[in-house]
């Protein structure tokens, strides 16, 4: 069964259309990501499925019904605005959030205590959260969306604030989630976390889609670069339609940056010029980067490379 589904949803707060006719769907194993720059529409997106908010008009679905607190049990939620209390400890506040979820406590406290222990923090399960670092706690409001292992895992910016190393661990959680069957959203300005882990990505402008496929996809929506060190009849070869030159590389050779047909791969023009005795003495190819598909399509506000 489809996880979630979304059909023309829009929000309009006074004056500001922060969604606009939005559409998409997430499958089980999926790890989608929702990208956007800053104000692009995902938090308010991720509210509405989680029916803190209530849309405009359109439509949600989560596995099989509006969302409301049916559901509430089998989704898991991170929000970008950190928040827990600062006086319980770690493992009592995921053994809560696991009992809001409907489990049973010891279930709850079980599956705290392991994952605890995978974000490195098993000897830290009776800190007070407000004696642990804020990337400690980040990892313990990681282990509450985690404790009642979702069907839909939905996270708001999970990276930031993380370290290199809690940035793998997490990494790796979201890796895990999507192995057990779990629909993954996560939003990021991180293109590289994005490039990593999604198999499908929605790229948001405006609270508007502009596009949404896989991360192959993405890429083969900018032209590949091609530099090359070549003589001057590499211009001629079917498929070029355009050959930039640099520097000098001596003996008539010279580095040339090519433009490509649209369509047409960069194999293709190798075999060409080796079928035509063209010759080539560098040849490297530069597929886009989704930082650079993000940059064209939504603007470089809000994007770290
Ligand atoms: N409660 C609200 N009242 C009025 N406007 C709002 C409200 N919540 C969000 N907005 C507006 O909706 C737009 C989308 O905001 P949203 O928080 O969804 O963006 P975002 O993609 O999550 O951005 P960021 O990456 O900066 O977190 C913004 O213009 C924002 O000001």
């Amino acid at each position: 069964m489809t996880v979630l589904r979304v059909e023309n949803l829009t929000k309009r707060f006074d004056g500001v259309l922060a969604v606009d006719d939005l559409t998409f769907a997430v499958e089980p194993g999926e790890i989608f990501g929702f990208l956007g720059g800053n104000g692009a529409g995902k938090t308010t997106t991720l509210r509405m499925v989680l029916d803190i908010i209530r849309p405009t008009s359109g439509r949600i679905e989560v596995l099989g019904t509006s969302p409301d607190r049916r559901n509430s049990a089998a989704i898991g939620f991170l929000p970008e605005e950190r928040g827990l209390y600062s006086h319980m400890t770690a493992i009592d506040t995921i053994v809560y959030f696991g009992r809001l979820k409907e489990m049973d406590a010891k279930l709850a406290r079980e599956r705290g205590m392991a994952l605890l222990d995978r974000f490195d923090l098993g000897e830290r399960a009776r800190s007070k959260i407000g004696d642990m670092s804020k990337g400690m706690a980040q990892k313990v409001q990681l282990a509450c969306s985690l404790v009642n292992e979702p069907e839909l895992l939905m996270l708001d910016e999970p990276f930031s604030g993380l370290d290199p190393v809690n940035q793998g661990l997490l990494e790796e959680e979201i890796l895990r989630a999507s192995r057990r069957g779990a629909a993954v959203i996560f939003s990021t300005h991180v293109m590289q976390h994005a490039e990593r882990l999604c198999d499908r990505l929605l790229l948001l402008r405006k609270g508007k889609k502009r596009f949404e496929g896989t991360l192959d996809e993405a890429r083969a929506l900018l032209p590949t670069r091609i530099a090359v060190v070549a003589r001057p009849d590499i211009a001629n070869v079917t498929g070029v339609i355009g050959a930039t030159a640099s520097d000098e590389a001596g003996e008539g050779w010279t580095h040339y940056e090519l433009q490509l047909q649209p369509g047409t791969s960069s194999e293709t023009i190798l075999e060409h010029c080796t079928a035509n005795g063209i010759g080539v003495r560098r040849f490297e190819e530069h597929r886009a980067s989704l930082h650079e598909v993000f940059v064209e399509l939504v603007g470089d506000a809000g994007v770290k490379q």
